[in-house]
Order: structure tokens, then sequence, then C-alpha cells
């Protein structure tokens, strides 16, 4: 069986000054696997995405990526290890306004040789390559010219969910990446974008607290609050 593409020890994180955030039992993401993660405001969902893609550096337990522990790489070799296996899609879309949509598709390329390797081989070309993302996810190759800036926050979205895409990483990370779509958009984009992690085989988790979004996906996490009235710890459910 192949080694999982991400991998944590039991967890615990707390920020600073406040109470214990996460407490997650040891687990895993197959290959390809698609994980949907849910579970009420400010239980430490986004919290837990920083720990899988290494920004944060857990304070009791590991997490590995491809079989690197975060926290035995140095900051230098982190960035550079993300830039290769991990498309993260954020509630900040965080795309340079002023240059092209295609442009900024095409930035994991010029951090990863790998990623642009792997795009280019996809779609003969690098440029096609990030040009059939953005059509997939419903962008034309004129409005793929356009600045970043000057497209809808929902076109805005599906450009950030293209560059997550480009070379195919072994794990795409998104957290709420479907916020900034109508309801009627939102299934349908979903959809397009599972099948574009299965045929690229990158293993997607996906934040949402809309637990509607969660067909399609193979593995459901919910993250219980620790800090809201409600069962002790001992008997939290749904914890898998
Ligand atoms: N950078 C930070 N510094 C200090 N505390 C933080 C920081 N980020 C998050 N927190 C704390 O952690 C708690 C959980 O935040 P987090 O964003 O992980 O939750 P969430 O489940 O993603 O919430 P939401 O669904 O509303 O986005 C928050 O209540 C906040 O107090």
């Amino acid at each position: 069986m192949a080694a999982p593409v991400l991998c944590w020890s039991a967890l615990r994180q707390a920020w600073p000054g406040q109470p214990l955030l996460l407490d997650l039992p040891p687990g895993q993401v197959a290959v390809g696997e698609r994980l949907f993660l849910h579970g009420p405001s400010g239980c430490g969902k986004s919290t837990l995405l920083a720990l899988f893609c290494g920004m944060l550096t857990a304070q009791s337990g590991q997490v590995s990526l491809q079989g690197q522990d975060w926290a035995a790489l140095p900051a230098g070799r982190r960035d550079a290890w993300r830039a290769t296996h991990l498309g993260f899609v954020g509630q900040q879309f965080n795309l340079l306004p002023w240059w092209p949509a295609l442009d900024n598709v095409l930035l994991p390329a010029r951090f990863s040789p790998a990623r642009a390797r792997a795009a280019a081989a996809a779609a003969g070309g690098l440029e096609a390559a990030a040009l059939d993302l953005l059509e997939r996810m419903g962008l034309s190759p004129a409005l793929a010219r356009q600045p970043a800036g000057q497209l809808s926050v929902g076109q805005q979205q599906r450009v950030a969910a293209a560059r997550a895409l480009l070379g195919g990483p072994a794990l795409l990370v998104a957290d709420e990446p479907t916020s900034a779509l109508d309801e009627d958009s939102r299934a349908a984009f979903l959809q397009t974008w599972q099948q574009a992690c299965a045929q690229a085989g990158s293993a997607l988790v996906l934040v949402s607290h809309d637990r509607r979004l969660a067909e399609g996906f193979d593995r459901v996490l919910h993250l219980p609050s620790l800090n809201r009235a409600g069962p002790p710890a001992g008997t939290r459910k749904g914890l898998s």
C-alpha cells in the first residue's frame, strides 16, 4: 500500500493564553483521498489546516507531508517542500491583483520546477496547462488575460483554485473554498474540483461549515469545539 500523503500523530494545540483548542487522535490522508473537515465556528479548523500545511508547528504531536516531518525542516526548506507538494486555497485568495489571472495560476511553477514539469507534461505546455485549468474552473481565455484584481470575487476564488491545482501537488488543502460562490454554483464547482484532483491524483482536505458539500468525499472528519458548553471531551462523537 502506498505511504499516506499526510500523516499526524496525536495533536494537541492551544494558542498562547487560551484554553486547549485541538485534541486530535492520530490520522492520515491516503494518496488521492478526499477528506471533508467540518465543525462549528471557532473549533480550530483553520488552525488544524495551518498544522497540516506546516505554517504552524504542533505544540504536542507531529505532522508529516509526503513522509517529511514539518518540524524537522528549516524554514527555507519548509517553503520549498510546501511549494512542491501542496496546493492551498484559503479564505483570502492571496492573488497578485495587477497580474493577469493566468500568471497567478502559473505562480507555483516559478517556485517548484517539479510542478512546472508535471503541468507542462500533462497539457503540452505550461501556459496551456494553466489555461486548461482556468477553463475547467469556468474562466474563458479572455478572462484569463485580465488582471486578477478586476475579476469578481467568485472568479478570483476560481483562479485561486486553479493555481492550487497546477502541476498536481500531492495534497490540496482548501479552507472554505466556495464561500464567495452563490449556492447554486457551489456543488458544481466542488464537483469540478474533485474531478480535477482525481485526474491529477491529488488528495484533498477541504474545510467547510456546510455539511451538504460533503457529498463525493471519501471521509468526513468532525472537529468538535472543546471550549463550548456541551458533552465532556471523553464523550465526543464523530472524530474518525
Ligand atoms: N493567530 C492566532 N493567534 C491567536 N489566537 C488565534 C489565532 N488564530 C486563531 N486563534 C484562536 O483560535 C480559535 C480557533 O480559530 P480558527 O480560525 O482555527 O477556527 P475555525 O474553526 O477555523 O473558525 P471559523 O469556522 O470561524 O473560520 C479562535 O477562537 C481564536 O481565538
